[in-house]
């Protein structure tokens, strides 16, 4: 560790207003000695040392690119390391395929290790080992087994239910009682409450915590900072593969933690919006798809309104039929006066609305394209003759890389090879480069670093200073403040009212939100 990041970690430390938590003292449950890896010449992991306590919430903290994830795959053995070693529960497991350490109880849940959606709860928890007679699946002793399992975590959900019809926090519990089922001694969390709405990540976190008391210890990857403040016992930093600064969590500032990840003091952004009235530039009158309507809502220039509801309840439903994904069925969109015809993305991203899917993975990039072609798709730059042209598309990728600090080998890099988080980068730096006149932004921070996360508040703050219109759907009730003029909250399928600049405070936004998600 260098001289200035021990520093950085003492004064985050005194600076810290939270009581101390005492690392557990038992021997460490994990030992990473002296990991390197390297994906060609740059080394990814360089020479990474850390150890987890038993019964420990191990913080993994780390910006974008920083190597947490690698860490992870290295640990769990879905990557070999070029050297060092991984210990678990004193045993060297680094020669151990992932099924070797999976049965020693090593597990790595990421946010997409999800479950068989069209198979019930209980196949879902007891795959691969379903009880059989005479060869046959036994489905009531199947039933009864995870019955049992599930009652004993407090999940109440019948063993029966059909697992895609779990909500998202539900979903990742499945996963992780499928892990401590299995004697679980280390599970690995990838940013589990991302994308969950506040609830529900509170309820997630402590269910967690509630599992260490059983003995089972875990690495926690998460970019939301007061997050690991609350849970976690121990952390390590990483910065550039190497580990910046490590410790006991509980007494670490908010300021200091990101001072910690990013090298830097992060100056928070926050926006100054006007109550003056703004000339429309979107306006959706009877608007009525699958599930919802009709909505009446106008979006003026430079105007960014919050959509606050439960998943289902209209906000993703609306962003997704103005972006053309679902279909509308009666009502009509204007944008800058004119009718808007959406019956498709293509035909939404004429009218200028370009969309931001919560949903990377499944619906935002084209994994095999490089981030040069990612960030031109359906949005090519030509030159005469209608060749592309490929200067125009190395200056997109130079502003998307200045803007938001994408760490990346270069434009022809395969967009799957970046981290996650430069992953969304790109995504939102494809959308601005539209210039469109409506923005539909669907979580836009998700999964990236604090520093990260103020460069894309001040990019959206630019696209509303071009006059854009903007609808936010964003979890953290603290971003959505920062960010909006005003919000509308929805219920089943419609704008039940309206919270204006007077009334906006956190506070006020959270328990809209939980209002919505008593009833
Ligand atoms: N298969 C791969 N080929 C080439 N480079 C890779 C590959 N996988 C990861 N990398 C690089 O390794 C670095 C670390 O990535 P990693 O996913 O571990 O970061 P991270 O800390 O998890 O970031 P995030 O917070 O965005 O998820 C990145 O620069 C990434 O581009």
């Amino acid at each position: 560790m260098r001289q200035s990041d021990r520093d950085a970690a003492e004064d985050a430390r005194r600076e810290g207003e939270g009581p101390f938590a005492p690392a557990p003292t038992d021997g460490p449950v994990l030992v990473v000695d002296n990991v390197f890896k390297a994906y060609g010449p740059v080394p990814v992991l360089d020479g990474v040392s850390l150890s987890v306590g038993k019964g420990a919430i191990h913080g993994l903290l780390g910006k974008n690119g920083a190597g947490k994830s690698t860490l992870s795959n290295v640990v769990a053995g879905f990557t070999r390391a070029d050297a060092g070693n991984i210990l678990l529960g004193g045993e060297d497991v680094s020669s151990l395929t992932l099924t070797a350490r999976k049965k020693r109880g090593l597990h790595l849940l990421s946010q997409h290790s999800e479950i068989f959606e069209d198979l019930s709860i209980g196949e879902n928890l007891l795959l691969p080992d379903l009880p059989r007679r005479h060869g046959f699946v036994d489905w009531a002793a199947l039933h009864r087994q995870a019955g049992l399992l599930l009652e004993s975590h407090a999940m109440h959900a019948s063993s029966r239910r059909r697992a895609g019809d779990l909500n998202a926090s539900d979903r990742r519990r499945l996963a992780i009682i499928k892990a401590v089922a299995g004697d679980a001694k280390l599970i690995i969390l990838d940013e589990p409450t991302a994308g969950l709405a506040a609830r529900e990540r509170q309820h997630l976190m402590e269910w967690v915590e509630a599992l260490t008391a059983r003995g089972t210890s875990f690495v926690y990857i998460s970019h939301h900072n007061d997050e690991v403040r609350q849970l976690c016992s121990e952390y390590t930093v990483l910065r550039d593969g190497k580990v910046a600064a490590s410790g006991a969590a509980g007494s670490l500032s908010a300021d200091g933690m990101a001072r910690l990840i990013t090298g830097s003091d992060v100056k928070e952004f926050r926006r100054v919006g006007s109550a003056a009235p703004k000339p429309p530039v979107v306006e959706i009158g009877g608007l009525c798809f699958p599930g919802g309507g009709p909505i009446d809502l106008t979006v003026g220039r430079g105007e960014i309104v919050g959509l606050v509801g439960l998943l289902g309840e209209g906000p993703q439903e609306l962003l997704r039929t103005l972006a053309g994904l679902l279909p509308a069925t009666s009502g009509q969109v204007l944008v800058d006066g004119r009718p808007a015809r959406i019956g498709s993305p293509g035909h939404s991203l004429d009218a200028g609305i370009a969309y931001l899917t919560h949903d990377r993975i499944g619906e935002g990039h084209v994994a095999s394209m490089s981030i040069a072609e990612n960030l031109s798709l359906g949005n090519w730059p030509r030159q005469a003759g209608w060749a592309i042209n490929r200067s125009g598309m190395l200056g997109r990728v130079r502003r998307a890389r200045e803007a938001m600090d994408v760490v990346m080998d270069g434009p022809d890099q395969e967009i799957r090879k970046l981290s996650g988080g430069n992953q969304q980068k790109i995504l939102l730096g494809r959308l601005l480069e539209r210039n469109p006149a409506v923005l539909l932004l669907d979580e836009p921070t998700i999964g990236v670093d604090v520093a990260a996360k103020e460069h894309i508040h001040r990019l959206i703050d630019d696209a509303t200073r071009r006059g854009v219109a903007v609808l936010l759907i964003a979890q953290d009730p603290d971003e959505m403040q920062r960010l909006v003029d005003r919000v509308v909250v929805f219920s089943k399928g419609r704008i039940e009212r309206s919270l204006s600049a007077e009334g906006l405070t956190v506070d006020a936004i959270a328990d809209a939100r939980s209002l919505r998600e008593k009833s």
